[in-house]
């Protein structure tokens, strides 16, 4: 397939009109023209290009392929390559094309596609990718030691949690967000395919059902525990807020993270079916919101502010000193907050009749020893919830600055 034609167009111009356009000469716009911040609509692609990563305060999208690789080549020159052939490849996936040039068909029958294909005829979808690394990448394999940004300190144990190592951490994850599952797959499957020999995939993790809102224009979606979720999280609209709390600056660690920020990922599975025998002032006191509404138990609407001071007639307070929102509000935390970006789970039920599944937890952040951990720290002390839920896996990684045009690649500040 030539550089400029979508999947989208292909097969909207069909295959005369292509030949008679030519390769090249398709009236596809260059990414860098392309000023929007957002997709316009649910099929519309986000712009690859800019200060910061798409996939972080991009409204979240329905659908999740996340993937946690580790790096199997002992050569820091093939790394940097890969990186640089993925940033490629992921410039050209997000707008709605082949992976690779070529593309699915468009290869030597003799060589095996730069594509997979699975993507033919789908549009864009809003595919986002999102590259971060993990402490582990900072050994001493690549000679980056003394680049390990400090806020990318192993996060502490947490009393309660059962992590499995075969499902946590990772030297490099991809967060794939679209609005049609099979793009998000396609994405991530191409990676993998790029990286052969040089990565292997340690653990992968789909997620439907976003479980927050990331743009005041969004409606707050619902957990599986029925319960409206993000609605108050960091939105794209607050921009001093996402300044504060979420973009590492200048000053905060080593330059190469400048405009980057930190992903926590916690896979947390609930015990739904204990969940769904318990009454419904339960379910809404463990949150401290009502299950309809998501208002506050002390106010009428959504986003109303919580009155943590209130107290019943029987002199308890109304939203309880082990509720969630409590316990998880920036009040508690001397106004630490997160923008969150998880997901639904579903992977199947687990062999004793029970369904496995529950929340991908995801948290982009400043720094996650001053946010993620004492916010967490609590939770795991005093939660109501944690009677319903156990954190399974666990990663940390320093996401780097967006990609800022053709020439630059994915983690180029901190190899150059
Ligand atoms: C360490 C951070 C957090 C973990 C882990 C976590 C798990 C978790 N949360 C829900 C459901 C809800 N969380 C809500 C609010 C909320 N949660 C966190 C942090 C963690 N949650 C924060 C910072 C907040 C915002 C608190 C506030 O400022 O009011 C809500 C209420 C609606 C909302 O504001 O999003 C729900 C519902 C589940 C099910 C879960 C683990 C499975
Ligand atoms: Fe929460």
């Amino acid at each position: 397939m030539s550089e400029g034609i979508s999947r989208r167009r292909l097969f909207g111009l069909g295959a005369a009109s292509v030949a008679a356009v030519g390769a090249g000469a398709v009236v596809t716009r260059s990414f860098a023209e392309e000023p929007v911040a957002h997709a316009a609509s649910s099929s519309d692609p986000v712009p690859f290009y800019g200060p910061h990563q798409a996939g972080v305060t991009t409204p979240a999208q329905d659908r999740l392929h996340f993937v946690a690789f580790d790096v199997i080549t002992k050569k820091k020159a093939e790394l940097v390559e890969l990186l640089q052939e993925w940033t490629a490849a992921a410039a050209r996936m997000t707008q709605g094309k082949d992976a690779g040039t070529f593309g699915a068909v468009g290869g030597a029958p003799e060589a095996p596609p730069d594509d997979t294909g699975e993507a033919l005829g789908l549009p864009p979808s809003g595919l986002t990718l999102t590259i971060g690394f993990g402490p582990s990448l900072f050994d001493e394999r690549f000679g980056l030691a003394d680049r390990r940004p400090p806020a990318l300190a192993d996060l502490p144990a947490f009393p309660g949690e059962d992590l499995q190592p075969g499902i946590s951490g990772g030297d490099i994850c991809v967060q794939a967000c679209a609005h049609d599952p099979q793009v998000a797959v396609h994405a991530i499957r191409n990676l993998a395919r790029i990286g052969f020999g040089k990565v292997s995939v340690r653990y992968s993790q789909l997620g439907f059902g976003r479980t927050s809102s990331t743009s005041r224009a969004q409606a707050t979606p619902r957990n599986l525990m029925g319960f409206k979720d993000g609605t108050n999280n960091l939105k794209l609209e607050d921009t001093a807020m996402l300044r504060d709390h979420l973009w590492a600056a200048s000053g905060d660690g080593p330059a190469w993270m400048n405009g980057g920020t930190y992903l926590v990922t916690r896979k947390i599975r609930m015990h739904i079916e204990t969940w769904d025998r318990a009454p419904l002032a339960e379910q809404e006191a463990i949150f401290g919101r009502d299950k309809g509404k998501g208002a506050p138990l002390t106010g009428h609407g959504e986003f109303d502010a919580p009155d943590f001071a209130k107290k019943g007639p029987d002199g308890t307070p109304v939203i309880a000193d082990n509720a969630h929102v409590r316990l998880a509000h920036p009040d508690a935390h001397g106004g630490a907050r997160l923008l969150r970006r998880g997901y639904n789970y579903v992977d199947g039920s687990d062999g004793l009749g029970r369904l496995d599944a529950g929340l991908f937890f995801m948290a982009y952040q400043r720094d996650p020893r001053k946010q993620f951990v004492p916010i967490q720290r609590m939770l795991s002390q005093k939660d109501a919830l944690n009677e319903y839920i156990k954190h399974v896996s666990s990663g940390l990684f320093a996401c780097p600055p967006g990609v800022v045009d053709g020439g630059d690649y994915w983690g180029r500040t901190l190899f150059a």
